[in-house]
Protein backbone atom coordinates (compact mmCIF):
# COMPACT_ATOMS: atom_id res chain seq x y z
CA UNK A 1 0.00 0.00 0.00
CA UNK A 2 1.58 3.34 -1.24
CA UNK A 3 1.29 6.15 1.19
CA UNK A 4 1.11 9.99 -0.26
CA UNK A 5 3.27 12.25 0.88
CA UNK A 6 4.22 13.33 4.70
CA UNK A 7 2.31 16.68 5.53
CA UNK A 8 5.00 17.65 7.93
CA UNK A 9 7.77 17.65 5.69
CA UNK A 10 5.86 19.18 2.17
CA UNK A 11 4.52 22.15 4.56
CA UNK A 12 8.19 22.65 5.76
CA UNK A 13 9.83 22.51 2.39
CA UNK A 14 6.96 24.78 1.13
CA UNK A 15 7.73 27.24 3.71
CA UNK A 16 11.40 27.13 3.44
CA UNK A 17 11.02 27.58 -0.59
CA UNK A 18 8.68 30.53 -0.09
CA UNK A 19 12.13 31.97 1.73
CA UNK A 20 14.55 30.84 0.11
CA UNK A 21 16.70 33.41 -2.58
CA UNK A 22 15.89 31.15 -5.37
CA UNK A 23 13.50 28.85 -7.01
CA UNK A 24 13.29 25.54 -5.52
CA UNK A 25 11.39 22.05 -6.12
CA UNK A 26 9.12 19.95 -3.98
CA UNK A 27 8.99 16.94 -5.40
CA UNK A 28 6.25 13.82 -4.75
CA UNK A 29 4.50 16.59 -2.02
CA UNK A 30 1.40 15.75 -0.64
CA UNK A 31 -2.06 16.87 -2.29
CA UNK A 32 -4.48 17.19 0.66
CA UNK A 33 -6.61 20.08 2.57
CA UNK A 34 -3.51 20.86 4.99
CA UNK A 35 -1.04 21.44 2.15
CA UNK A 36 -3.28 23.42 -0.15
CA UNK A 37 -3.86 25.58 2.81
CA UNK A 38 -0.12 26.31 2.73
CA UNK A 39 0.05 26.52 -0.52
CA UNK A 40 -2.48 29.41 -0.91
CA UNK A 41 -1.31 31.31 2.42
CA UNK A 42 2.35 31.46 0.82
CA UNK A 43 0.80 32.51 -2.67
CA UNK A 44 -0.94 35.46 -0.26
CA UNK A 45 1.95 36.29 0.71
CA UNK A 46 3.85 36.63 -2.97
CA UNK A 47 5.51 32.97 -3.65
CA UNK A 48 4.05 31.23 -6.81
CA UNK A 49 3.58 27.94 -6.13
CA UNK A 50 2.89 26.37 -9.42
CA UNK A 51 3.17 22.25 -10.81
CA UNK A 52 5.54 20.69 -12.68
CA UNK A 53 6.25 17.48 -14.68
CA UNK A 54 3.47 14.61 -15.64
CA UNK A 55 1.55 14.10 -12.50
CA UNK A 56 2.96 11.05 -10.48
CA UNK A 57 0.52 8.19 -8.39
CA UNK A 58 -0.27 11.35 -5.94
CA UNK A 59 0.51 14.23 -8.32
CA UNK A 60 2.62 16.65 -9.87
CA UNK A 61 5.94 18.05 -7.97
CA UNK A 62 5.68 21.86 -7.82
CA UNK A 63 7.96 24.53 -8.33
CA UNK A 64 8.70 27.31 -6.12
CA UNK A 65 9.16 31.13 -6.67
CA UNK A 66 10.00 32.38 -3.70
CA UNK A 67 8.34 35.43 -1.58
CA UNK A 68 10.37 38.51 -3.00
CA UNK A 69 12.50 40.65 -0.17
CA UNK A 70 12.05 43.93 -0.05
CA UNK A 71 9.90 46.68 -1.72
CA UNK A 72 9.22 43.81 -4.89
CA UNK A 73 7.19 42.05 -2.57
CA UNK A 74 4.42 44.69 -2.30
CA UNK A 75 3.93 43.84 -5.61
CA UNK A 76 3.25 40.45 -5.79
CA UNK A 77 0.72 40.59 -2.96
CA UNK A 78 -3.32 41.74 -2.22
CA UNK A 79 -3.01 45.10 -0.25
CA UNK A 80 -4.83 43.23 2.44
CA UNK A 81 -3.98 39.53 2.98
CA UNK A 82 -6.49 36.69 4.85
CA UNK A 83 -4.87 33.63 5.33
CA UNK A 84 -7.47 31.08 5.87
CA UNK A 85 -5.76 28.30 8.34
CA UNK A 86 -8.75 25.77 8.14
CA UNK A 87 -8.09 23.18 11.16
CA UNK A 88 -4.36 22.78 10.27
CA UNK A 89 -1.85 23.59 12.78
CA UNK A 90 0.94 23.66 10.41
CA UNK A 91 -0.40 26.64 8.56
CA UNK A 92 -1.77 28.74 11.79
CA UNK A 93 1.42 28.22 13.82
CA UNK A 94 4.27 28.20 10.51
CA UNK A 95 2.62 31.02 8.56
CA UNK A 96 2.34 34.39 10.89
CA UNK A 97 6.07 33.96 11.44
CA UNK A 98 6.77 34.45 7.84
CA UNK A 99 4.14 37.25 7.38
CA UNK A 100 5.83 39.23 10.16
CA UNK A 101 9.03 39.66 7.20
CA UNK A 102 6.45 41.55 5.20
CA UNK A 103 5.83 45.20 5.27
CA UNK A 104 1.54 44.51 5.61
CA UNK A 105 -0.81 43.62 7.83
CA UNK A 106 -2.12 40.14 7.49
CA UNK A 107 -5.22 38.06 9.04
CA UNK A 108 -5.27 34.75 9.98
CA UNK A 109 -8.79 32.62 10.51
CA UNK A 110 -9.62 29.04 10.58
CA UNK A 111 -12.36 26.66 10.67
CA UNK A 112 -14.37 27.31 13.86
CA UNK A 113 -12.44 24.52 16.15
CA UNK A 114 -9.00 26.34 15.00
CA UNK A 115 -10.13 29.18 17.24
CA UNK A 116 -9.48 26.93 20.66
CA UNK A 117 -6.54 25.76 19.29
CA UNK A 118 -3.37 27.42 21.10
CA UNK A 119 -1.55 30.23 19.78
CA UNK A 120 0.02 31.96 22.36
CA UNK A 121 3.39 31.47 22.00
CA UNK A 122 3.80 32.39 18.78
CA UNK A 123 1.91 35.19 19.45
CA UNK A 124 4.49 36.11 22.49
CA UNK A 125 7.49 35.30 20.58
CA UNK A 126 6.26 37.39 18.16
CA UNK A 127 5.94 40.70 20.17
CA UNK A 128 9.01 39.47 21.99
CA UNK A 129 11.16 40.42 18.50
CA UNK A 130 9.18 43.35 18.13
CA UNK A 131 6.32 42.23 15.98
CA UNK A 132 2.74 43.68 15.93
CA UNK A 133 0.66 40.80 16.76
CA UNK A 134 -3.52 41.88 17.40
CA UNK A 135 -5.17 38.92 19.02
CA UNK A 136 -8.50 40.78 21.05
CA UNK A 137 -6.36 38.94 24.17
CA UNK A 138 -7.20 35.60 23.68
CA UNK A 139 -4.42 33.78 22.68
CA UNK A 140 -5.84 32.61 19.42
CA UNK A 141 -6.93 32.75 16.25
CA UNK A 142 -8.52 35.02 14.46
CA UNK A 143 -5.55 37.40 14.25
CA UNK A 144 -3.51 40.21 12.44
CA UNK A 145 0.34 40.36 12.23
CA UNK A 146 1.34 43.86 11.50
CA UNK A 147 4.73 43.41 9.89
CA UNK A 148 6.95 45.70 9.46
CA UNK A 149 9.38 44.38 6.68
CA UNK A 150 11.76 43.20 9.00
CA UNK A 151 12.14 41.16 12.17
CA UNK A 152 15.32 41.65 14.93
CA UNK A 153 16.10 38.04 16.01
CA UNK A 154 17.20 37.71 19.42
CA UNK A 155 16.97 35.41 22.48
CA UNK A 156 12.86 34.36 22.97
CA UNK A 157 11.35 32.60 25.42
CA UNK A 158 8.15 30.47 25.21
CA UNK A 159 7.03 27.46 27.06
CA UNK A 160 6.38 25.19 24.10
CA UNK A 161 4.91 22.45 26.06
CA UNK A 162 1.39 22.82 24.23
CA UNK A 163 2.80 22.06 20.32
CA UNK A 164 5.92 21.29 19.17
CA UNK A 165 4.31 23.51 16.35
CA UNK A 166 5.43 26.75 18.70
CA UNK A 167 9.69 26.14 17.96
CA UNK A 168 9.34 24.99 14.48
CA UNK A 169 7.18 27.83 13.57
CA UNK A 170 9.81 30.80 14.59
CA UNK A 171 12.54 28.42 13.47
CA UNK A 172 11.69 28.43 10.05
CA UNK A 173 10.88 31.98 9.39
CA UNK A 174 14.41 32.78 11.60
CA UNK A 175 16.46 32.31 7.90
CA UNK A 176 15.33 35.55 6.78
CA UNK A 177 15.99 37.02 10.55
CA UNK A 178 17.90 40.53 10.26
CA UNK A 179 19.91 38.22 13.48
CA UNK A 180 19.87 34.75 15.00
CA UNK A 181 16.89 33.29 16.93
CA UNK A 182 17.83 32.01 20.66
CA UNK A 183 15.02 29.81 21.27
CA UNK A 184 14.46 28.77 24.67
CA UNK A 185 11.52 26.52 25.77
CA UNK A 186 10.66 27.52 29.97
CA UNK A 187 8.06 25.78 31.56
CA UNK A 188 6.88 24.67 34.92
CA UNK A 189 8.35 21.24 34.02
CA UNK A 190 6.67 20.04 31.16
CA UNK A 191 8.87 19.31 27.97
CA UNK A 192 8.40 20.09 25.00
CA UNK A 193 6.24 17.23 22.98
CA UNK A 194 6.85 15.61 19.48
CA UNK A 195 10.53 16.25 19.70
CA UNK A 196 11.13 14.66 16.55
CA UNK A 197 8.85 17.11 14.44
CA UNK A 198 11.40 19.88 15.80
CA UNK A 199 14.00 17.87 14.59
CA UNK A 200 12.79 17.24 11.51
CA UNK A 201 12.67 21.26 11.47
CA UNK A 202 16.35 21.56 12.48
CA UNK A 203 17.22 19.22 9.65
CA UNK A 204 15.16 20.67 6.88
CA UNK A 205 16.95 23.68 8.01
CA UNK A 206 20.59 22.44 7.42
CA UNK A 207 19.98 20.74 3.99
CA UNK A 208 18.61 23.85 2.99
CA UNK A 209 21.93 25.32 3.85
CA UNK A 210 20.48 26.91 7.32
CA UNK A 211 23.23 27.02 9.85
CA UNK A 212 20.53 25.63 13.06
CA UNK A 213 21.46 23.48 15.56
CA UNK A 214 19.56 21.72 18.35
CA UNK A 215 21.48 23.27 21.47
CA UNK A 216 19.29 20.94 24.17
CA UNK A 217 15.37 19.59 24.24
CA UNK A 218 14.74 23.03 25.44
CA UNK A 219 17.22 25.60 23.16
CA UNK A 220 17.76 25.69 19.74
CA UNK A 221 19.16 28.45 17.42
CA UNK A 222 18.97 29.29 13.87
CA UNK A 223 21.41 31.81 11.97
CA UNK A 224 20.04 34.12 8.99
CA UNK A 225 20.59 32.90 5.99
CA UNK A 226 20.39 33.68 2.14
CA UNK A 227 19.24 30.14 0.74
CA UNK A 228 19.80 28.67 -2.33
CA UNK A 229 16.82 26.63 -4.22
CA UNK A 230 16.06 23.75 -2.37
CA UNK A 231 15.64 20.24 -4.82
CA UNK A 232 13.75 17.57 -2.49
CA UNK A 233 11.91 14.75 -2.59
CA UNK A 234 9.36 14.18 0.39
CA UNK A 235 9.15 10.74 2.41
CA UNK A 236 5.30 9.03 2.31
CA UNK A 237 3.68 10.01 5.41
CA UNK A 238 4.54 7.40 8.55
CA UNK A 239 1.80 8.60 10.22
CA UNK A 240 -0.67 8.20 7.90
CA UNK A 241 1.16 4.27 7.12
CA UNK A 242 -0.38 3.63 10.72
CA UNK A 243 -4.41 3.20 10.11
CA UNK A 244 -2.80 0.47 7.28
CA UNK A 245 -0.60 -1.24 9.42
CA UNK A 246 -3.52 -1.49 12.21
CA UNK A 247 -5.57 -3.27 9.83
CA UNK A 248 -2.81 -5.65 9.46
CA UNK A 249 -2.62 -5.58 13.35
CA UNK A 250 -6.55 -6.29 14.18
CA UNK A 251 -6.97 -8.65 11.80
CA UNK A 252 -3.68 -10.83 12.32
CA UNK A 253 -3.44 -9.62 8.13
CA UNK A 254 -0.12 -8.05 6.62
CA UNK A 255 0.52 -4.79 5.05
CA UNK A 256 3.69 -3.97 3.26
CA UNK A 257 4.64 -0.37 2.42
CA UNK A 258 7.20 0.79 -0.03
CA UNK A 259 9.70 3.42 0.01
CA UNK A 260 9.92 3.65 4.76
CA UNK A 261 12.91 5.92 4.68
CA UNK A 262 15.90 3.80 5.92
CA UNK A 263 16.79 7.36 7.88
CA UNK A 264 14.23 10.05 9.32
CA UNK A 265 12.68 11.88 11.72
CA UNK A 266 9.03 11.12 11.19
CA UNK A 267 7.05 10.48 14.58
CA UNK A 268 5.60 7.87 12.32
CA UNK A 269 9.07 5.43 12.50
CA UNK A 270 7.97 4.62 16.05
CA UNK A 271 5.44 2.50 14.24
CA UNK A 272 8.64 0.05 13.92
CA UNK A 273 8.74 0.13 17.98
CA UNK A 274 5.03 0.07 18.45
CA UNK A 275 3.63 -2.69 16.62
CA UNK A 276 6.26 -5.52 18.47
CA UNK A 277 4.19 -4.56 21.79
CA UNK A 278 0.75 -5.44 20.39
CA UNK A 279 2.44 -8.97 19.77
CA UNK A 280 3.00 -8.15 15.69
CA UNK A 281 6.02 -8.80 13.88
CA UNK A 282 7.73 -5.61 11.29
CA UNK A 283 10.42 -6.47 8.94
CA UNK A 284 12.09 -3.64 7.21
CA UNK A 285 14.03 -5.19 3.63
CA UNK A 286 14.36 -2.97 0.94
CA UNK A 287 13.12 -0.07 2.03
CA UNK A 288 9.60 -2.05 2.72
CA UNK A 289 7.76 -2.23 5.96
CA UNK A 290 5.96 -5.29 6.46
CA UNK A 291 3.57 -5.87 9.72
CA UNK A 292 2.15 -9.03 10.18
CA UNK A 293 -0.80 -8.98 13.15
CA UNK A 294 -0.86 -11.24 16.36
CA UNK A 295 -3.72 -13.75 16.50
CA UNK A 296 -4.18 -11.53 19.46
CA UNK A 297 -3.56 -8.29 20.53
CA UNK A 298 -1.77 -7.48 23.92
CA UNK A 299 -2.34 -4.57 25.51
CA UNK A 300 0.58 -2.06 25.70
CA UNK A 301 2.14 0.46 27.91
CA UNK A 302 3.35 3.43 25.54
CA UNK A 303 4.59 6.98 26.49
CA UNK A 304 4.06 8.60 23.48
CA UNK A 305 5.03 12.03 23.75
CA UNK A 306 7.58 11.94 21.18
CA UNK A 307 5.10 10.75 18.61
CA UNK A 308 1.43 11.78 20.16
CA UNK A 309 0.01 12.25 16.50
CA UNK A 310 -0.03 8.07 16.37
CA UNK A 311 -2.12 8.34 19.50
CA UNK A 312 -5.93 7.43 18.10
CA UNK A 313 -4.28 4.82 16.12
CA UNK A 314 -2.91 3.19 18.82
CA UNK A 315 -5.85 4.03 20.90
CA UNK A 316 -8.36 1.73 18.36
CA UNK A 317 -5.61 -0.95 18.33
CA UNK A 318 -5.80 -0.97 22.13
CA UNK A 319 -9.70 -0.63 22.33
CA UNK A 320 -9.75 -3.85 20.50
CA UNK A 321 -6.54 -5.50 22.70
CA UNK A 322 -7.07 -8.23 24.91
CA UNK A 323 -5.43 -6.91 27.55
CA UNK A 324 -5.29 -3.42 29.40
CA UNK A 325 -3.65 -0.73 27.62
CA UNK A 326 -2.15 2.59 28.99
CA UNK A 327 -1.00 5.73 27.46
CA UNK A 328 1.26 8.46 28.97
CA UNK A 329 3.06 11.39 27.77
CA UNK A 330 0.07 13.06 25.48
CA UNK A 331 -1.89 16.10 27.72
CA UNK A 332 -0.99 18.02 24.64
CA UNK A 333 -3.53 16.04 22.31
CA UNK A 334 -6.14 17.83 24.13
CA UNK A 335 -5.27 20.87 21.49
CA UNK A 336 -5.29 18.74 18.70
CA UNK A 337 -7.90 19.02 16.07
CA UNK A 338 -10.60 18.03 18.72
CA UNK A 339 -9.51 17.15 21.93
CA UNK A 340 -8.26 13.70 21.32
CA UNK A 341 -8.12 12.68 24.53
CA UNK A 342 -11.90 13.10 25.41
CA UNK A 343 -13.25 12.20 22.00
CA UNK A 344 -11.19 8.27 22.01
CA UNK A 345 -12.92 8.06 25.88
CA UNK A 346 -16.26 9.00 24.49
CA UNK A 347 -16.35 7.03 21.06
CA UNK A 348 -14.75 4.17 22.14
CA UNK A 349 -16.90 3.97 25.65
CA UNK A 350 -20.47 4.29 23.09
CA UNK A 351 -19.83 1.43 21.61
CA UNK A 352 -19.41 -0.50 24.46
CA UNK A 353 -15.49 0.35 25.90
CA UNK A 354 -14.10 0.80 28.85
CA UNK A 355 -11.72 4.13 28.96
CA UNK A 356 -11.05 6.43 31.43
CA UNK A 357 -8.75 9.78 30.27
CA UNK A 358 -6.07 10.22 32.75
CA UNK A 359 -3.91 13.81 33.24
CA UNK A 360 -1.43 12.80 30.40
CA UNK A 361 -3.12 10.29 28.53
CA UNK A 362 -5.76 7.13 28.08
CA UNK A 363 -6.45 3.63 30.33
CA UNK A 364 -7.89 1.23 27.63
CA UNK A 365 -9.71 -2.12 29.55
CA UNK A 366 -10.67 -4.31 27.36
CA UNK A 367 -14.30 -4.64 26.95
CA UNK A 368 -16.46 -6.54 24.44
CA UNK A 369 -17.46 -3.51 21.51
CA UNK A 370 -20.55 -3.01 19.72
CA UNK A 371 -22.43 -1.52 16.52
CA UNK A 372 -22.77 2.42 16.56
CA UNK A 373 -21.93 5.77 15.30
CA UNK A 374 -18.31 7.04 15.44
CA UNK A 375 -17.90 10.99 15.34
CA UNK A 376 -15.10 11.83 13.69
CA UNK A 377 -15.19 15.57 15.10
CA UNK A 378 -13.74 17.02 12.05
CA UNK A 379 -10.58 15.05 12.99
CA UNK A 380 -8.65 12.86 10.67
CA UNK A 381 -7.24 10.79 13.04
CA UNK A 382 -10.44 9.79 14.67
CA UNK A 383 -12.04 9.01 11.32
CA UNK A 384 -8.98 6.58 10.76
CA UNK A 385 -9.73 5.49 14.16
CA UNK A 386 -12.97 4.40 13.66
CA UNK A 387 -12.33 2.61 10.91
CA UNK A 388 -9.79 0.35 12.54
CA UNK A 389 -12.39 -0.50 15.23
CA UNK A 390 -14.99 -1.38 12.37
CA UNK A 391 -12.60 -4.18 10.79
CA UNK A 392 -13.22 -5.81 13.92
CA UNK A 393 -16.84 -4.77 14.93
CA UNK A 394 -19.75 -5.44 12.80
CA UNK A 395 -22.28 -2.08 12.10
CA UNK A 396 -19.87 0.67 13.19
CA UNK A 397 -20.60 3.63 11.33
CA UNK A 398 -18.07 6.57 10.50
CA UNK A 399 -19.66 10.38 10.45
CA UNK A 400 -17.69 12.35 8.02
CA UNK A 401 -14.97 10.38 6.83
CA UNK A 402 -14.36 13.14 4.75
CA UNK A 403 -12.31 14.99 7.13
CA UNK A 404 -9.50 12.34 6.33
CA UNK A 405 -8.54 14.51 3.40
CA UNK A 406 -7.03 17.13 5.94
CA UNK A 407 -4.29 14.79 5.18
CA UNK A 408 -4.90 11.72 2.95
CA UNK A 409 -7.96 13.02 0.58
CA UNK A 410 -7.65 9.03 -1.17
CA UNK A 411 -8.20 7.53 2.75
CA UNK A 412 -11.62 5.77 1.61
CA UNK A 413 -10.57 4.04 -1.57
CA UNK A 414 -7.28 2.99 -0.03
CA UNK A 415 -9.13 1.74 2.77
CA UNK A 416 -11.51 -0.32 0.22
CA UNK A 417 -8.96 -1.47 -1.81
CA UNK A 418 -7.03 -2.84 1.27
CA UNK A 419 -10.29 -4.48 2.94
CA UNK A 420 -11.73 -5.47 -0.74
CA UNK A 421 -8.31 -6.92 -2.01
CA UNK A 422 -5.47 -7.11 0.59
CA UNK A 423 -1.91 -4.86 -0.09
O1 LIG B 1 5.32 20.12 13.12
C1 LIG B 1 4.53 19.29 12.65
O2 LIG B 1 4.46 19.05 11.43
C2 LIG B 1 3.67 18.54 13.59
C3 LIG B 1 4.00 18.51 14.92
C4 LIG B 1 3.18 17.77 15.92
O3 LIG B 1 2.42 18.72 16.63
P1 LIG B 1 2.31 18.74 18.25
O4 LIG B 1 3.67 19.02 18.79
O5 LIG B 1 1.32 19.82 18.50
O6 LIG B 1 1.82 17.38 18.63
C5 LIG B 1 2.26 16.76 15.25
O7 LIG B 1 1.37 16.20 16.19
C6 LIG B 1 1.51 17.40 14.10
O8 LIG B 1 0.64 16.49 13.50
C7 LIG B 1 2.50 17.85 13.03
C1 LIG C 1 -2.05 17.16 15.23
C2 LIG C 1 -2.18 17.03 13.91
O1 LIG C 1 -2.25 18.05 13.00
P1 LIG C 1 -1.87 19.58 13.01
O2 LIG C 1 -0.72 19.72 12.03
O3 LIG C 1 -3.10 20.29 12.53
O4 LIG C 1 -1.46 19.96 14.40
C3 LIG C 1 -2.26 15.70 13.28
O5 LIG C 1 -2.18 15.63 12.04
O6 LIG C 1 -2.39 14.68 13.99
Amino acid sequence: MAIPGSKSLTNRYLVLAALASEASVVRKPLYSRDSQLMIAALRQLGAVIEPIGAPGPFGADLSITPIPEGPAADARRPELCHIDCGLAGTVMRFVPPVAALLNADTTFDGDPHARVRPMGPVIHGLRDLGVTVHDEGSGTLPLTVSGTGSVRGGTVRIDASGSSQFVSALMLAAVRFDGPLVLKHESDGAGVPSLPHVAMTVEVLREAGVNATRISDTEWRVEPTRMPGLDVTVEPDLSNAGPFLAAAMVTGGTVSIPDWPSHTTQGGDHWRSILPQFGGTVDLAGGVLTATGPAQLSGVDLDLSEAGELAPTVAAMCALATGPSQLRGIAHLRGHETDRLAALRTEINQLGGNVAETADGLIIDPAPLHGGLFHSYDDHRMATAGAIIGLRVADVSLENIGTTAKTLPDFSRMWTTLVNHGA
